[in-house]
């Protein structure tokens, strides 16, 4: 395979320089053309790749470059064998590196979107200008506030086709953004683009002078995503007790993981669930090294003063700011398997952070219909893309928050036990 893929070292990258943005759009609505746009000007593309675009483009006599062309056949490439359909693709500029989530726009279904923009720090939603806010636009806008990715950006593209006309621009910004006011959605930016032609991509265009915001490539090289992580709430899922491997080294004793939320420092007291155990970080491990502070998304190895019973799937966390302890959970849960609904009374493995329990669905309060954000309370099940209110009783306590106030401990899968698929995504709304 001949793509580009610059190196995305994640997780020594410090968080700021690493923006995960997840693409959405109608069907051609120019999303590949877009994907395309932002590799060419970066120049994160291999020149075989662009020769062959190039003599394609030329062969079926486009005027422009068919940028799509590329994005099209790396996917056609990602797409064979795997059930998900969201693709990731990795480019740089000198200010930051950045992944792309991009789900196919012929089949936007719903998990893709939630796959591709559960760890999204940006989404960006197309729609043609001539076309104007279509119901996946309004669609994708809920599920982006939804899954709480930070920021949004609207891209108006086609602009060309419509003559760079202000008004039409204007239109579809306003009632975008009253729609999205409605939402609790977060930051927004609406662009008028041309992604065909490169305008508004990498630079101001001549032809919007009356459009006074950044290019989309500035914008996404300088919108403050810094402040987005929790760096409040210490989270450290275990997901590996590291004990001596050898004779020689007797008495070292750590834990490995990923950190969710939080900065732990050496000499922090420490508090561990759901043993309620407490002791003192005595060290902080990277491979690299030891280090004076770990935060999201650092994988360390914590070491602490005292020996106690720690187990993969517990977490460290701080005396006084603790999550709950809760074996009865309710959840907005996005349905992903077309082979057989959830319904109430099901069992489900869940995973959770590090954590793995069973659990049953014990209620299905509403179905949400996405369009029309009306709630159906008489659902029996739900199905493949539907997104509902659910209450879960797992066999062994998670140690969770709510969705809303941390992504990664407020998350979770749902897995056929028989089949061993991922059926579900949930977002905690209360756990207790
Ligand atoms: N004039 C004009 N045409 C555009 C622009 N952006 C995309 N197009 C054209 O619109 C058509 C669809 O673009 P794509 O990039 O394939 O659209 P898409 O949304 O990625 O489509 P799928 O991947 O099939 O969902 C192509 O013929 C593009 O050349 C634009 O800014 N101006």
């Amino acid at each position: 395979m001949s793509q580009a893929v610059l190196e995305s070292d994640e997780a020594t990258a410090r968080p700021m320089d690493l923006l995960r943005f997840a693409t959405a759009g109608s069907v051609d609505d120019g999303k590949s053309t877009l994907i395309g746009r932002l590799l060419y000007d970066t120049k994160s593309l291999f020149s075989d790749q662009l020769e062959a675009v190039e003599a394609v483009s030329a062969a079926r006599g486009d005027e422009y470059t068919n940028l799509a062309l590329l994005t099209d056949g790396l996917r056609a490439e990602r797409e064979q064998g795997i059930t998900i359909d969201v693709a990731y693709r990795y480019f740089a500029t000198p200010r930051r590196k950045f992944i792309i989530a991009d789900t196919p726009g012929h089949i936007q279904y719903t998990r893709n979107m939630v796959t591709g923009a559960s760890t999204a720090d940006l989404a960006l939603i197309l729609v043609d200008a001539r076309k104007g806010l279509v119901e996946q636009s309004r669609r994708h806008a809920f599920l982006t506030s939804l899954l709480r990715v930070p920021h949004l950006v609207l891209c108006v593209n086609k602009m060309d086709l419509v003559g760079w006309d202000r008004g039409v621009y204007e239109k579809i910004a306003d009632e975008f953004t009253s729609f999205a006011a409605k939402l609790d959605a977060p930051d927004l930016t609406v662009i008028p683009i041309s992604a065909l032609e490169g305008d508004n991509i990498a630079s101001r265009s001549e032809r919007s002078p009356w459009y006074e915001g950044p290019s989309l490539l500035h914008h996404l090289e300088h919108v403050h995503i810094a402040s987005d992580r929790n760096l409040v709430d210490v989270r450290f899922p275990v997901q590996y007790v590291i004990r001596p491997q050898s004779k020689d080294v007797t008495d070292y004793r750590g834990y490995a993981g990923q950190v969710a939320s939080g900065v732990l420092k050496p000499g922090d007291d420490v508090m561990v669930l759901p043993s309620g155990m407490t002791s003192k970080i005595s060290a902080i491990d990277t491979a690299d090294g030891p280090v004076d502070e770990a935060f999201p998304p650092m994988s360390v190895t914590v070491r602490l003063t005292d020996e106690i019973d720690i187990s993969r799937g517990d977490m460290i966390c701080r005396p006084h700011n603790a999550p709950a302890v809760a074996q009865d959970v309710e959840a907005m849960i996005c349905w992903m398997d077309e082979t057989a609904p959830l319904r109430v009374g099901a069992k489900y493995t869940i995973k959770h952070t590090t954590r793995t329990a069973r659990t049953v669905v014990r209620g299905l309060q509403y179905r949400l219909d996405v369009n029309t954000l009306h709630r159906d309370e008489d659902a029996p099940q739900l199905g493949l893309n539907e997104i509902g209110r659910v209450k879960l009783r797992t066999t062994v306590p998670l140690l969770a928050d709510e969705y809303r106030r941390n992504r990664t401990t407020g998350g979770f899968i749902l897995i056929d036990e028989a089949t061993n698929r991922t059926v579900g995504a949930g977002m905690i709304i209360e756990a207790q």
